[in-house]
């Protein structure tokens, strides 16, 4: 273990380390989280041999694959298990609710207010106010119909042309977000809006990525002049920083002036810009409004896509569990003869799609290692010490993979979730913890139910076949980054009932 200069507890044990690099050289490039939960299983194994019959041994950190490891200075610590993370990430949480701000993706690019950099403090938490009243399982009634709506289009758009699938599901969560946002219609995959929220994220996405900046590892650099040889870093940060700002600031202007115009959809904006009752909001409340609006893309887009992406990939590799679901909805559409909606959802109806999405979020896990939480000081953990400014690292992979929690982890079984002993929920976890859990997981939900019922109702998905009649087995592989994605795969979607596919039809016209 490397010894703090003034502290006596150890770090937390990891994997060996080099002066100076610490564990940049082993680092994995691809899928840190097996290889942190590989990392934590070795420590866990030694830790188990060596202590077992001296303590308890939920109280060693090793023991629950607790791990810890430098890059270049950056101390991390990895929390493998559930335990870890609610000891520390929820019960610690006034330690512990900090986000890490590098240099490049943070100071130099001005996201001091973005909400998923900034530090827990009263700023932050007047987003966390913003979004509560308006993501509430209560409040978040307003939006079912925006949800229901596309779900529709996107089963028309898989219908019409089910070779794009993916192309549709992000569309559609593209849509589901900017309509929820600010009012605002996406009926074109180029739409400006959605490239420019994707331009976002890419530069996010590039800023962010670990080793890539030296500036990082070497903060002292940030104050190089821009026309200073080598500072090429600098100068693209300032253009990367006007560029994310006018991203959050094109669409709520746009607001601002169909609001002006009394043309304005209700939405997250406007409902804040002018609440019911209450005075028009100021500039202060006003750039509230608007980072909290901009994160919104960013976290509830590609997550969805994530999600549903793996249900159709599951559904084909899983044909008996697509026929099950598919006979929950069936029996519904039969005796009722309309379209399900969130009210049925509230109503508890199609137990067995309900365990199919835990299912889904545990399986594959939208972020694999949530966002990053950072110490805002030092704390010792049974006994091993976790510095001030520690980056901590949630390996929600690893918790739902954890095979003394989910027995069989990597095959896809709804009905662990069944009966009078059912496994742990896995929503629990995906979502995150503490004070910086997802603040849109009610949305995320309700959004994957209908989706995947209507989906369910409409059509099959199956492996595809070879010009010569044979199955192609798709490879199981997924993609890295904060936002993991199952990799492209080869399909074949044909309609199930005429029908239903009418209804979503007829119902899209009655409201056009
Ligand atoms: C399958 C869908 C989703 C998953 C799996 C997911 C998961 C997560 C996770 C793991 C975090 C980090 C929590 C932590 O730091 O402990 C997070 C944060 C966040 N999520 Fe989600 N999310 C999803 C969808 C959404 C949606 C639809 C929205 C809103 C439209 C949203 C808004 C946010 C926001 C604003 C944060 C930052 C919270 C903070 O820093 O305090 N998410 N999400």
């Amino acid at each position: 273990f490397l010894k703090p200069s003034l502290r006596s507890e150890p770090y937390p044990p990891g994997p060996p380390s080099l002066p100076i690099l610490g564990a940049a050289k082993i680092h994995p490039k691809t899928e840190f989280w097996k290889t942190y939960a590989e990392w934590g299983a070795e420590i866990r194994s030694s830790c188990s041999f060596l202590c077992s019959s001296l303590l308890d041994e939920q109280t060693i950190p090793g023991v629950n694959g607790l791990i810890s490891f430098h890059i270049l200075g950056r101390r991390m610590v990895v929390l493998n298990s559930s335990t870890d993370a609610i000891n520390l990430l929820t019960k610690r949480s006034a330690i512990y609710s900090d986000r890490p701000f590098p240099t490049m993706a943070g100071v130099l690019l001005r996201r001091e207010k973005s909400i998923f950099s900034i530090s827990y403090n009263e700023r932050f938490k007047m987003y966390r106010k913003l979004m509560h009243r308006s993501f509430n399982p209560s409040a978040a009634k307003m939006y079912w119909e925006i949800q229901e709506r596309e779900a529709r289009i996107l089963i028309d758009n898989i219908v019409r042309s089910p070779e794009k699938l993916v192309q549709h599901l992000r569309r559609n969560a593209a849509s589901v977000i900017m309509r929820i946002a600010y009012g605002y219609s996406v009926t074109r995959h180029d739409d400006h809006f959605v490239v420019v929220a994707e331009e976002h994220m890419r530069i996010g996405s590039q800023a962010g990525a670990p080793g890539r900046w030296l500036v990082d590892s070497l903060p002292f650099l940030q104050y190089l002049p821009e026309w200073f040889p080598g500072a090429g870093f600098k100068r693209q940060a300032r253009e990367w920083s006007e560029q994310m700002y006018s991203q959050f600031l094109e669409p709520h202007n746009w607001v601002k002036q169909q609001m002006a115009a009394g043309t304005a959809v209700p939405s997250f904006t406007s409902a804040l810009l002018r609440p019911a009752d209450e005075l028009p909001a100021n500039a202060e409340t006003e750039d509230l409004i608007m980072w909290t609006a901009g994160a919104l893309y960013a976290a509830g887009a590609d997550t969805t896509v994530s999600s549903l992406t793996t249900f159709f990939f599951v559904m084909m590799m899983y044909p008996s569990i697509q026929k099950r679901a598919q006979a929950e909805v069936d029996e519904f559409f039969a005796k009722e003869n309309r379209l399900p909606t969130l009210q049925d959802s509230e109503q508890g109806a199609f137990p067995y799609l309900a365990c199919v999405i835990k299912e889904v979020l545990r399986w594959a896990p939208a972020t694999p290692i949530g966002l990053f939480h950072c110490t805002a000081q030092a704390d010792v953990y049974n006994g091993f010490l976790i510095p001030a400014k520690t980056t901590v690292i949630a390996n929600i992979y690893a918790m739902m993979h954890d095979e003394t929690v989910y027995p069989d982890p990597f095959v896809f079984n709804p009905e662990r979730f069944m009966g009078s002993n059912p496994q742990p929920d896995p929503r629990e976890f995906v979502f995150g913890f503490g004070r910086r859990v997802c603040a849109g997981q009610h949305l995320a939900e309700t959004t994957l139910w209908i989706q995947m019922c209507l989906s369910l109702l409409t059509v099959n998905i199956s492996k595809a076949v070879n010009e010569n009649g044979q199955i192609i087995e798709p490879e199981i592989a997924f993609t890295t980054a904060i936002v993991s994605h199952v990799k492209p795969f080869m399909y074949q979607i044909t309609p199930r009932s005429e029908a239903a596919i009418s209804l979503v039809r007829q119902t899209l016209q009655d409201a056009a």
